[in-house]
């Protein structure tokens, strides 16, 4: 029933087949009213001719058919009013298939209309002379009823509408509160508790009864008491769940009626940023590959300052291995099992980069998330933050870096409050730091700072065997992700990628193994195939110069995509490096 009653009045309120049954209460009590000071009897039908309300002989016959072929019916189908004097032998009723049992003396039938629809009729009906006679006297009177009865029953269904209205959006709103995996709590003005939804019940076992002051933090009680209180509090602890308190203000003509409190679990924002920073790619000592002593030697400085908290520079070239370190020395830190949070200053816009670590509070400025935002040193504040191309961190944000890592608090873009954070800081850089300090480039403070504990990661070409080695552990990986099984590498490949300069490093020669694996037909990796994708054409006879210079880029850029990977921040990093734009870029790897 309120499917349908739902279903029309989402098709624009077009009126309900039934909706006299819908409000035969209120039919009833009207019709006992008019009985009441006319002394008539009346009856009212629907379209289907289904006696909704009666009174006298009529209410017994609730729910049953008016008769076929009845004055009702015509009244029904013409629209028109009867006034029917002695009905049993009335023309109008001769058809009636009651007509010779008929005991009225006189019958009125107006149609109820809804609109330009007809959708009943109102009968009145009189058993006895002296009411006729009185009936007969006011006979004008009761045929200008229709009007104001069909305007009466219009504003009832309107009532209804309405009721059946707010019922569905209350209704729709409760199971969308309920059905969000975040806590919600709507408070009145007085801050009382009127809706508590599921997820909180379960979580916190509370209801709509609990104070207020016994389920909320002192600094969420603090918050609520100003009248004004919009934003955020937390993370917060309750009943051992850390969460997040978002508060929006309820407001009716600009009068602030009630709050809407939002519980997000701090636990689970920060899992989903670890699952984002796929922390859950656990890195250990033994998966850096390597036996030189260069690689060596690097490792064990790396071994004996990770479970300290010091902070850590990784000095080396593009794809040498920083970032594997990093994520080693958090390994095997006594921060493994918090938030491990690479962030990469070469390739956030400089506008963007503050909010990006230090988040920001609602509205702080245009194109601002509405809820605020946590920043990444927020979420890592017990973790280990990785800040890769630290040389590319603009001057104004390394004066930020530096105050964070001093006072172990920051403050959000648009924010008041200090927030605490004491992230382990390691950072990369493949450029001369200090060389950058004394061209100004890059703050000493700063880079004293960071510079505590330096490791060289040495480029691929000074590791020797270490290349056969590497390449080694990529086949079998390879072997593995593509159901290869490709033996080893011959002789003569050996000599070739041991005498190969690795420019991109490790990430080149893993690109480049990938690429024989997919494209070797024979049981040893051939110098062939490595020769394909490492060497290139300088002279191709029969095109013309532009054909061989477009020939040219494409081939730079492949390298470059070799040596820096071809995701969307390598492919920045490349136009950055190149000099050209993003865009561009993408229009020359298109080009024909
Ligand atoms: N010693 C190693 N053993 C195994 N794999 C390695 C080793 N060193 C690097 N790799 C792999 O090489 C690729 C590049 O490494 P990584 O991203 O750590 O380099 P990076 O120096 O941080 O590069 P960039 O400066 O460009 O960010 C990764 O796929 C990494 O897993």
């Amino acid at each position: 029933m309120w499917y349908s009653i739902i279903k029309a009045l989402l098709r624009g309120g077009e009126i309900m087949d039934n909706i006299l049954e819908e409000i035969k209460n209120d039919l009833q009590s009207i019709a006992e009213t008019i009985k009441a000071i006319t002394n008539v009897d009346v009856t009212i039908v629907d379209e289907k001719l289904k006696r909704i309300a009666g009174t006298g002989p009529f209410k017994e016959k609730i729910g049953r058919y008016a008769p076929k072929n009845s004055a009702f019916e015509k009244a029904l189908k013409t629209g028109r009013q009867y006034f029917i004097v002695n009905p049993g032998k009335h023309p109008i009723c001769a058809s009636c298939e009651e007509h010779q049992n008929c005991k009225e003396e006189l019958e009125l039938c107006i149609p109820i209309r809804n609109g330009e629809k007809i959708i009943g009729i109102l009968g009145m009906s009189i058993f006895d002379k002296n009411t006729k006679i009185d009936f007969l006297n006011k006979q004008e009177d009761f045929k200008n009823f229709e009007k104001r009865f069909s305007e009466l029953i219009t504003t009832k269904i309107n009532e209804k509408k309405l009721g059946v209205m707010i019922e569905y959006r209350s209704s729709e709103l409760m199971t969308l509160i309920n059905s969000i995996n975040e806590g919600i709590i709507i408070l009145d003005s007085q801050n009382r508790v009127v809706t508590v939804n599921k997820y909180l019940k379960e979580k916190l076992n509370v209801s709509e009864k609990t104070p207020v002051k016994s389920i909320f933090p002192v600094k969420l009680l603090q918050e609520l008491e100003k009248k004004d209180f919009e934003g955020e509090v937390g993370p917060v602890e309750i009943k051992g769940i850390k969460f997040v308190i978002n508060s929006s203000p309820i407001a009716v003509k600009g009068q602030r009626v009630g709050t809407v409190l939002v519980f997000s679990d701090f636990s689970k924002m920060q899992e989903s940023v670890y699952k984002a920073s796929k922390m859950s790619e656990i890195v250990t000592f033994d998966d850096i590959v390597g036996e030189s002593d260069a690689i060596k030697y690097a490792k064990s400085q790396a071994i004996q300052i990770a479970d300290s908290e010091v902070p850590v520079l990784l000095l080396g070239e593009s794809g040498t291995g920083k970032e594997l370190f990093a994520r080693a020395i958090h390994f095997q830190s006594s921060r493994k099992n918090e938030i491990f949070m690479p962030i990469n200053c070469g390739a956030i816009p400089e506008t963007l980069i503050e909010s990006e670590l230090f988040g920001y509070e609602k509205g702080s400025f245009t194109g601002a998330n509405v809820t605020g935002k946590i920043g990444k040193f927020e979420l890592a504040k017990d973790g280990t933050i990785f800040l890769d191309e630290i040389g590319d961190l603009p001057l104004s944000m390394q004066v930020k870096l530096l105050r964070a890592l001093e006072e172990k608090e920051i403050v959000r873009i648009g924010g008041y409050t200090p927030i605490k954070v004491n992230p382990r800081i390691i950072s990369a850089t493949h450029k001369d730091l200090y060389q950058m300090v004394l061209e100004g480039k890059f703050r000493e403070d700063l880079f004293y700072r960071l510079n505590v504990v330096p490791i060289v990661i040495p480029p691929l070409r000074e590791r020797g065997y270490d290349i056969i080695i590497l390449a080694n552990y990529f086949l079998e990986k390879f072997n593995k992700i593509y159901g290869k099984n490709i033996k080893g590498f011959s002789k003569e490949s050996e000599k070739l990628l041991l005498s190969y300069p690795f420019p991109g490093n490790i990430r080149e020669l893993r690109n480049l193994i990938e690429y024989a694996v997919n494209f070797e037909s024979k049981d040893y990796i051939s110098p062939e195939t490595i020769n394909q994708r490492l060497h290139r054409k300088t002279l191709e006879e029969g095109k013309t110069l532009a054909e061989m210079v477009k020939n040219y880029e494409k081939n730079v850029i492949k390298e470059y995509m070799l040596r820096y990977g071809s995701d969307v921040e390598s492919k920045k990093l490349i136009a950055k490096k190149l000099g050209i734009s993003i865009a561009t870029l993408y229009r020359k790897m298109a080009e024909e």
